[in-house]
């Protein structure tokens, strides 16, 4: 049986440039690679498996296909309806990648925001 640890995966600084920083444009490929949906579109030869968000095999996750559709709405409506104000303070003042412990890899300085909502054209304002 062959375990994989996504923590020290997705942190390990042999597969990618500066882990703990939030680069999300390194996610960014050609349109030639995206044919090939298999989640390691960013690969060298060394990243193969590098970057599995739903595990693997026969008890990977069910829910990919419906997560994938219902991220790209919800993150445009998110990004459409919404400014996005830093709301963090104490611990949480600075915005920190640093992951906490768990199954589901939370951050450990949670990050707070406050959504302030801007004109809408798809909302009467009556
Ligand atoms: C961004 C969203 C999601 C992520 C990152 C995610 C990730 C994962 C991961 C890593 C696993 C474990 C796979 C393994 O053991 O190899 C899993 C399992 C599972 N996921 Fe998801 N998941 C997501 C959304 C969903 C949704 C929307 C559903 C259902 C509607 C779902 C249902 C399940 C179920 C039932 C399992 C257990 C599969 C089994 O043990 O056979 N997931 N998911």
């Amino acid at each position: 049986m062959v375990i994989v640890n996504l923590y020290a995966i997705m942190r390990d600084p042999a597969l990618w440039d500066n882990p703990n920083e939030f680069r999300p444009e390194r996610f960014l490929v050609s349109s030639k690679e995206q044919d090939n949906l298999d989640f390691n579109q960013n690969k060298t030869e060394e990243q193969n498996f590098s970057f599995i968000p739903f595990g693997g095999g026969r008890k990977s996750c069910p829910g990919s296909t419906l997560a994938l559709n219902m991220m790209h709405t919800t993150i445009a409506t998110m990004v459409q309806c919404f400014d996005w104000e830093f709301a963090g303070e104490g611990d949480n003042a600075k915005i920190n990648m640093q992951l906490g412990g768990g199954f589901s890899l939370p951050m450990a300085n949670p990050l707070m925001c406050l959504p302030v909502i801007h004109f809408n054209p798809f909302v009467s304002s009556r």
